[in-house]
């Protein structure tokens, strides 16, 4: 359904990678594996539109990313390396403003309910500015709960977070693989989600 082929990416003057090829199915969960700088993040800005191949094509359900990005963005959504919270804003802005910004309906219970589902009930009206860093990145990953996407496109979801959330996290995303979703991820920690044999794409420094 999403389909990697022969996919070159150039930055600068380096070829991070080229001839890379990946496929991923409904219930399929992608690790993008590889030391610091081989190019784990721009594959996945590449994957989500916001970085052209050098060489090759992404394609959703048979259709270049390129030539269908409105049906395409619909359905996936990207948790970025630093994911953007807003220091001024409370948790809960943050969270409806980010739902917002990805055209995502949301009202105020449902944005309760996520981030009291990640642990933020007792802050929900708290700037971000006062928050952890990881509860700064729960605040972000809250958002997973409610876009609805099929494709998650997820860059080191489980930094900085404790054991807890790290369990909460890896279990949302299950979840998610059970109900027919996808996902594809970077990560240097070990992921480990019950009754799912991650495919692993490794990028060569
Ligand atoms: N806009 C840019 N212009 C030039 N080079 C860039 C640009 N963005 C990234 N790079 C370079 O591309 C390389 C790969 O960066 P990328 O962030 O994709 O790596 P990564 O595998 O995600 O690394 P990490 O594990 O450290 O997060 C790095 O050497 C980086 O300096």
């Amino acid at each position: 359904m999403l389909e990697g082929k022969d996919l070159a990416c150039v930055r600068g003057e380096r070829t991070l990678f080229k001839h890379l090829n990946f496929t991923l199915d409904e219930g399929e969960l992608l690790l993008v594996q590889g030391a610091n700088g081989s190019g784990k993040t721009s594959l996945l800005r590449m994957v989500c539109g916001l970085l052209a191949p050098e060489f090759g094509d992404i394609l959703w359900r048979g259709e270049k990313i390129s030539g269908a990005r409105e049906s395409y963005h619909a359905e996936m959504t990207y948790f970025g390396h630093a994911p953007a919270v807003k220091e001024d804003l409370s948790a809960a802005e943050n969270l409806s403003f980010s739902c917002q910004l990805a055209g995502i309906p949301v009202d105020q219970d449902a944005v309760k309910g996520a981030l009291g589902h990640l642990g933020l009930g007792h802050c929900l009206n708290l700037p971000a500015k006062s928050l952890s860093q990881g509860q700064r990145r729960r605040v972000a990953l809250s958002r997973l709960l409610l876009a609805k996407a099929k494709l998650w496109i997820l860059d080191e979801p489980l930094t900085a977070l404790d054991q807890a959330a790290l369990q909460l996290v890896q279990s949302l995303i299950g979840e998610h693989l059970q109900a027919g979703g996808m996902a594809l991820m970077t990560t240097h920690q070990p992921v480990m989600i019950q009754g799912v044999e991650p495919k692993i794409l490794q990028l060569k420094p």
